[in-house]
Order: structure tokens, then C-alpha cells, then sequence
């Protein structure tokens, strides 16, 4: 679903790099965490990957499309929520932004309308559908942005720091919303800095340290029994650490 080749960026007047010769690939239905400390280049890589900043040399594909020479295939199969998140319109409600953003997904009328609602539902914010964009918290803004990601089922997840500001609810939520997209097919990629998003990792998380990105069997998850579900081999890894 995903792959990245050789991929090294510097920004303008930087004397180093903040990403040297990374590469991985991330299959059909994978959850793959992205560990690294302030600074690490976390969000400079899931900007690369949707394609919102151009790397120095190397490449990225989506479904077989490349982001920089073909952006608009590539984008079709890709959901992004950055952080942080500024890219809603403060004066409009979850609902209005949410209709807005489908309508650049060809998403209209009364299929966008039940979508939007199935959706707010599941982020939990039905119940904030009319408030304004301005008026929601930072894990409610949070939220918003995962429904937006979510809005035509795309694929592919790139999600920067998505359990950021979410209280203990809203991430075991979060974690059930990316183990049904994966369980479906779909890949997310998602950082953060809280080692226990690890516990629902198919096979690998990735770890950013001094510009490159090594990728680590996760403990326990590594060696899935035949029909392991991805729920499956979270719940066993957060039961193994319970004990
Ligand atoms: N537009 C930019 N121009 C120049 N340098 C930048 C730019 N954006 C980020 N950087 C630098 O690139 C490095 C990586 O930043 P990035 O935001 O990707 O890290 P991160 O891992 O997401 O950090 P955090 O966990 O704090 O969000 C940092 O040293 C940062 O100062």
C-alpha cells in the first residue's frame, strides 16, 4: 500500500539532514506505529508521505502511484490528519467543515450527509456536530480530524500523533477505529511518543533516531497465529503486559 525508497530531506539552510536514505514499506491492512523524540522529523515524514512537502532525493508510491509525479491518484487512496491541526475553519461547525471537506473527496448530498453523521458518531462527536470548529476542545479537534481522515474510506492512514490531547476513552476508541480499517484491508501509519500505542502494531513499528527509521518487531506481536486478528494480537499484548 505504501513504499518508500532511499527518501533523504534537508530543509532550506539546514546543515544536516532530518531524514537520511529512509525506507519501508507498509503492506495491505498494517498498523505501523512511528516512535521518535521532539524533533525526530516525525511529522516532516508524514508530510513527505501524503506528498505535502517534496523529500530531497528518494521516492514515495501509494497503491503503486508515485506522490510527487502522480499526486492527485496518489492522494485519491490517502487520509491525513496532521498536528497541528490548522486546517479547519474556525467559524464553521463540525458538520459544515466536514461537508466541505467531502465535497473534495466527490462526496454530496444525502450520501455525504450520512457519512459526516456516521462518522461524528464514531470519533464521539455527535453530539458537537453544530458546534463551531472554534469552540470544540484540543482532543475534540482531535477527533474532527480523524473523521475527516476517514471521510470516503480511504485506504491508507497518515495520522500524526493522533492519541495527542485524547483522554483515556477516546484512545482506546482511536485504537478500535484503526483495528476495523485494518481488519478491513486498509494500512495506517500513524506517530506518537506514548509507547503503548504500540499494543496494536501488526508486525513492526518504525523509530526515528539522528534521521534514519529502523524498523522493530514489536514485542510479542511479531509471530501472529494463523487468523490472528489485528484486535486479537492487541488485546494479547495488552494482556501479557497486565500480567
Ligand atoms: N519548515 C521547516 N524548515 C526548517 N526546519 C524545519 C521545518 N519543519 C521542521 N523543521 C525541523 O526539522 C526537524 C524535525 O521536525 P519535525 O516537526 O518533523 O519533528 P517531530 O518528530 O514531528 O517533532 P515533535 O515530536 O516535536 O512534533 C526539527 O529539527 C525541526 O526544527
Amino acid at each position: 500500500m505504501l513504499s518508500v525508497e532511499d527518501v533523504t530531506m534537508s530543509y532550506r539552510k539546514a546543515t544536516t539532514p532530518v531524514l537520511t536514505d529512509v525506507g519501508f514499506t507498509v503492506p495491505a491492512g498494517h498498523l505501523v506505529p512511528v516512535l521518535g523524540s521532539n524533533g525526530a522529523g516525525k511529522t516532516t515524514l508524514l508530510k513527505i508521505l501524503c506528498g505535502l512537502i517534496t523529500p530531497t532525493s528518494g521516492s514515495v508510491s501509494v497503491a503503486g502511484c508515485d506522490i510527487v509525479r502522480r499526486p492527485t491518484a496518489a492522494r485519491a487512496h490517502v487520509g491525513v490528519s496532521l498536528y497541528p491541526e490548522r486546517s479547519f475553519y474556525f467559524r464553521l461547525t463540525c458538520v459544515q467543515n466536514l461537508r466541505y471537506y467531502a465535497s473534495l473527496r466527490n462526496l454530496f448530498g444525502a450520501r455525504a450527509k450520512k457519512e459526516i453523521g456516521q462518522l461524528l458518531d464514531r470519533v464521539g462527536l455527535a453530539e458537537y456536530a453544530d458546534t463551531q470548529f472554534m469552540r470544540l476542545s484540543l482532543g475534540q479537534r482531535k477527533r474532527l480530524g480523524l473523521a475527516r481522515a476517514l471521510l470516503g474510506s480511504p485506504p491508507l492512514l497518515l495520522l500524526d500523533e493522533p492519541t495527542a490531547n485524547l483522554d483515556t476513552e477516546n484512545v482506546a476508541r482511536f485504537h478500535e477505529i484503526i483495528s476495523d480499517h485494518a481488519e478491513g484491508g486498509g494500512s495506517v501509519l500513524f506517530s506518537t511518543h506514548n509507547e503503548s500505542d504500540l499494543a496494536t502494531a501488526t508486525e513492526q513499528f518504525l523509530q526515528i533516531k539522528k534521521g534514519h527509521v529502523d524498523a522493530t518487531q514489536e514485542h510479542g506481536i511479531s509471530d501472529p497465529a494463523p487468523g490472528d486478528s489485528v484486535r486479537n494480537r492487541a488485546e494479547r499484548v495488552a494482556l501479557q503486559e497486565a500480567q
